[in-house]
């Protein structure tokens, strides 16, 4: 299913001009604050109205200025996740489930109740009120309410921003899960780097109301001279990989990519898929190989490009090509003078091993 969007919208001294395409089971809306993320996604919930342009959802036009389209937000069927929860604080979780069930009455098709709460893990909770519930609870329950409903497209703008740490890992499973399992586009916001690389397949970065640049995940985020994206301190390459080994003693994971094989921290199922991000802050670089270290993870490969490094004199982003794949490295312009760096120069990339985040498609608790 295709999201296509093509918009021009002013509000107050703000134009959100935004025009892109995507396929993703999960597009992440990526950019600071201001960038037009919550405008975007409205936009396309219908809860305000462009003044140009089109919007479509496959063969679904929700918005189409040249042929006086509009159609109103209770007809888009486009579920809408946000910060907070928002249920029903009177309702149980079974009354809030089934309040997004109640629109599409009549209606087949989508999920069943039964799906929805073994899908999000939430069937212990059905008896409960909200007020009862943790962040990360509410959060399931608000997106079992919104997948309910029959959504064609699902918004979440920001769902975990409210959440700590543990709530937020708790929940981003169930996300992953819901990406690949529950069949429903999801465009996510988000301004976490690390978020992006777990969770998105397509990434629509923006800034200033414009796309600064949109495409495949790894691809995107593998672009340090885009801004938005620069400015995160975990902003890196993304490496897909798959699991090949386990050092269960130690409780690594290895993991064999197409930079070469990496050991990450926590046991995955062998066989499965994981993603890992490298954040480029994280890679030193060596001209020859160092022994008596304790980094876990050397790679081989050489300088393929050194770029300045935004809002940083000091230091240049570096692009390592090992094997198929490419590391970038944050080092200073005194290591690439001292060192002789310069591209096709051999270089051994390392990478301290409690610096990667990693994503499976394994169930929630496995
Ligand atoms: N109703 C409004 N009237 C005037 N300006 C608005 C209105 N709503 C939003 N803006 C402006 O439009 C710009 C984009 O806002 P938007 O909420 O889309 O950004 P965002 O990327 O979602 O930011 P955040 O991450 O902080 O939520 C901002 O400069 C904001 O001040």
């Amino acid at each position: 299913m295709t999201l296509a969007v093509d918009i021009r919208h002013a509000q107050g001294g703000f134009l959100a001009e935004i025009a892109f395409r995507s396929s993703g089971r999960l597009t992440c809306l990526f950019g600071r604050s201001g960038a037009g993320k919550t405008t975007l996604v409205n936009a396309i919930a219908g809860l305000i109205r462009p003044r140009e342009g089109r919007i479509a959802v496959g063969d679904t036009v929700l918005l189409d200025t040249g042929s006086g389209v509009f159609l109103p937000k209770h007809r888009r069927r486009v579920g809408y996740v946000f910060q907070e929860g928002r249920l029903f604080p009177h309702l149980t979780v079974r009354q809030n489930l089934l309040f997004g069930r109640w629109f599409t009455r009549g209606e087949s098709g989508g999920p069943d109740l039964g799906t929805v709460v073994e899908l999000l893990g939430i069937g212990h909770l059905l008896a409960r009120r909200p007020g009862t519930l943790s962040g990360g609870e509410k959060q399931r329950v608000a997106i079992g309410r919104a997948l309910l409903a029959r959504p064609r497209l699902l918004l979440m703008d920001e769902p975990l921003a409210a959440l700590d740490e543990a709530r937020k890992a708790e929940i981003l499973p169930y996300i992953e899960r819901l990406r690949d399992e529950a069949g429903v586009p999801i465009v996510y916001v988000s301004h976490s780097v690390a978020e992006v690389a777990r969770l998105a397949d397509m990434v629509v970065v923006l800034d200033g109301g414009r796309v600064a640049a949109t495409g495949p995940a790894a691809e995107v985020l593998s672009t340090p001279r885009i801004e938005p994206l620069a400015e995160d301190p975990r902003s890196g390459a993304v490496l897909a990989g798959t699991v090949v080994g386990r050092e269960e003693a130690y409780g690594l994971t290895r993991v064999a990519t197409e930079a070469g094989d990496l050991l990450v921290p926590g046991l995955r199922p062998i066989g499965g898929s994981v993603r890992l991000l490298v954040p480029a802050r994280e890679v030193m670089v060596a001209t020859e190989r160092p022994t008596g270290i304790s980094a876990l993870n050397v790679l081989s490969g050489e300088v393929a490009g050194i770029e300045a490094a935004r809002h940083d004199a000091a230091s240049v982003e570096l692009r390592i090509a090992c094997g198929d794949a490419h590391l970038l490295a944050r080092v200073t312009r005194k290591s690439v003078d001292d060192l002789g760096l310069s591209p096709g120069r051999p270089v051994h990339a390392l990478v301290k091993s409690m610096s990667f985040e990693t994503a499976t498609g394994e169930p929630p608790g496995a």
